[in-house]
């Protein structure tokens, strides 16, 4: 059997550390003139919670993510790659501010980029 030594999650620190990244980044957002726009009705708090589910979920943690898929979500919005560039800063932000080494940043990242095709123009 390989060794597969410590996950994502793990590294990362965490349930607790991945509240205070998804925590702060939606501060970042909230306060971004650039796409604060879209979030004008959205229920902050459930959308925490779904976002760290997902977090949780992507890096091997124990959790499952169980709100709408990517498509689902972002649907009717028209999403433009500027706005999801924004939200990927709003989220470096977030993790530098919460001391995260650059190669757990970018293997989180790695994980989140894929996504863009669901997320843009929808
Ligand atoms: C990889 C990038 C992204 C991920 C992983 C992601 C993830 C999510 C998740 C998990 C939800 C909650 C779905 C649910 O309630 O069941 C959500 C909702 C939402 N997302 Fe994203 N998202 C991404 C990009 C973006 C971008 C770029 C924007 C806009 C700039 C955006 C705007 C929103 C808004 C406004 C909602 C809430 C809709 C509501 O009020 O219910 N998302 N997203």
């Amino acid at each position: 059997e390989m060794a597969s030594g410590p996950t994502l999650y793990e590294q990362l620190g965490g349930k607790p550390a991945i509240v205070m990244i998804v925590h702060d980044m939606l501060a970042n957002v909230v306060a971004d003139n650039r796409i604060n726009h879209y979030f004008a009705k959205t229920n902050i708090p459930h959308l925490q919670m779904e976002l760290v589910s997902q977090i949780c979920e992507l890096t091997d943690g124990p959790c499952k993510y169980t709100g709408l898929n990517m498509q689902q979500a972002h649907r009717g919005m028209n999403l433009k790659t500027a706005d999801f560039n924004a939200l990927v800063e709003d989220l470096q932000k977030s993790m530098n501010s919460n001391n995260v080494p650059l190669g757990l940043q970018n293997q989180l990242l790695n994980i989140l980029a894929p996504m863009e095709p669901d997320v843009v123009h929808k």
